[in-house]
């Protein structure tokens, strides 16, 4: 039960206690198996699908039966065509869009931030402002024009519920899992009453669904190109394979699922980031200053700002959304290698935050160097070289992904949302650093609480947000 209010110190007690061998831990209702070499980590990486399964994980976390309408996810699990459909959307579609969709999120974050924060008490001329709220609502902006198209950015009641939906996700699941299963049906239906914003979210997008769908078989039908949408309902329909037939309730199921994973982590590792800028100001000029010579060739490429990449990198090792990563539920028994055994149902990760602090992959590791990533000749070219050693013998980017840097899991089914996520980042902390001065309100006040193996930001821990000119 310790596991459920202090993970991330059960994961490093029992990673110390290791010696880099595997060890288990034994997490309320599953018992995990934490790998953490890169041999162990390439088998977990190369082992089948069917046996050691992404979305079983995911199912036990979501029960996305009961949370996202009748959900059936385990038909991805089986190499179902439809989910390719939806990965490539995200992996390929959204990425290579990037640059077309990036001064729009630009625009929606230029004009929203100041009339978010303008709506909180001020002391002394800066406004103080939940950080975790602020940047949770700017996420769900983003997120929902580069998903269900600009319009629906606007669309107050929605947003609000699509930002609903995350939590009431999350508590949903886990009452679930807890509720003896001849009761479950019951209790969802309780949840689901209480909780309006599964409904808002699936009646809102089923007909933009239908829409949709259905100028994809007119335009067929006529030999027409399909209608230009910039948004992953599109890109979804268009990675559809050749003649592949989706419902429009299905087509919602998709958003929802890929919604779900979109908002949390990049939230988190937004505000997290921006309470690190506070307690670590020395870095704030030189990323304003990349920031203004840079910011217009990132819009309209998604590459560079190498400064704020490597910042917002160092900000996430030390302090990442999850402290375990690539969880894998075992669907069938599994062995590695070592004789390492996994019984159906056992779950195997690897624990992220452990490793992230190993002083074989990062020197001094309980340092804060926020430049530790970033390209040699771009901190050589800096005025002030205050905190500019790179730290690591390669510079790296925060997209990057191998064993010792698994904030986004790895191999096949790395997130392929990473590159839509670390151009959000950029856009919003920008944003923030052009139109704002920052200090934490109460630099002592504890910044987050731990849920399960989560980091949570806590929602109470306020910036003082003064307009700069
Ligand atoms: C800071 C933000 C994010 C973090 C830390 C993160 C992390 C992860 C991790 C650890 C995985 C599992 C990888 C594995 O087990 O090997 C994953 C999968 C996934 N992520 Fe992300 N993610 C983030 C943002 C996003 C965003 C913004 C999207 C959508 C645009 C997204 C879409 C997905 C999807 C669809 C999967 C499932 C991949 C599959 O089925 O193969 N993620 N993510």
């Amino acid at each position: 039960m310790r596991f459920y209010i202090d993970g991330p110190n059960v994961i490093q007690e029992g990673f110390d206690k290791s010696n880099g061998k595997p060890f288990e831990v034994q997490a309320v209702d599953t018992r995990h198996v934490f790998v953490s070499s890169p041999a162990h980590i390439k088998e977990l990486q190369t082992g089948s699908n069917s046996v050691l399964s992404l979305y079983a994980s995911a199912r036990k976390i979501i029960q996305p039966k009961y949370t996202m309408k009748d959900f059936n996810w385990m038909d991805f699990s089986k190499g179902g065509k439809v989910g390719w459909g939806f990965l490539r959307a995200v992996r390929t579609c959204l990425t290579d869009n990037l640059p077309n969709i990036l001064g729009d999120l630009t625009n929606l974050t230029r004009s929203e931030l100041p009339k978010i924060v303008s709506t909180h008490p001020t002391v002394d001329g800066a406004y103080q402002v939940s950080t975790h709220l602020l940047i949770t609502r700017l996420v769900v902006m983003c997120n929902v024009a580069a998903f269900f198209g600009p319009g629906l950015a606007n669309d107050d009641v929605f947003v609000k519920a699509a930002q609903d939906y995350i939590e009431h996700t999350i508590f949903g699941g886990e009452i679930i899992r807890f509720t003896p299963s001849r009761l479950i049906p019951f209790v969802a239906r309780i949840i689901n009453r209480v909780f309006r914003s599964q409904d808002i979210v699936y009646d809102t997008l089923l007909p933009i669904a239908e829409k949709r769908l259905r100028e994809r078989e007119e335009a067929a039908e006529l030999g027409l190109e399909m209608p230009k949408h910039h948004d992953c309902i599109q890109w979804t329909i268009e990675s559809l394979p050749h003649g592949n037939y989706l419902t429009p309730r299905r087509l919602v199921h998709e958003l929802m699922g890929i919604w779900f994973g979109s908002v949390h982590a990049l939230a988190t590792t937004i505000t997290v980031a921006i309470h690190d800028l506070c307690l670590h100001p020395e870095y704030i000029q030189p990323i304003r200053d990349e920031i203004t010579a840079h910011y217009s060739e990132f819009e309209h490429t998604a590459h560079g700002l190498p400064l704020l990449d490597s910042f917002i990198k160092e900000s996430a090792r030390l302090t990442p959304a999850e402290t375990l990563s690539t969880r894998r539920e075992a669907t069938d028994s599994f062995t590695f290698s070592d004789g390492t055994h996994l019984k159906a149902g056992d779950w195997a990760v690897t624990p992220l935050l452990a490793i992230n602090k190993m002083p074989e992959y990062y020197p001094s590791p309980n340092q804060f160097n926020g430049f530790r990533f970033a390209p040699k000749e771009v901190l050589d070219s800096l005025e002030n070289k205050t905190n500019s050693s790179p730290l690591q013998a390669q510079p790296s980017k925060l997209t990057d992904i191998d064993a010792t840097w698994l904030m986004f899991g790895i191999g096949r089914q790395s997130c392929p949302g990473r590159f839509y996520a670390s151009a959000t980042m950029k856009v919003i902390i920008s944003q923030v650093l052009k139109q704002y001065d920052i200090k934490l309100v109460d630099e002592k006040m504890e910044r987050s609480w731990v849920m399960r193996s989560a980091i949570v930001p806590r929602d109470g821990v306020k910036v003082a947000f003064k307009p700069r000119n």
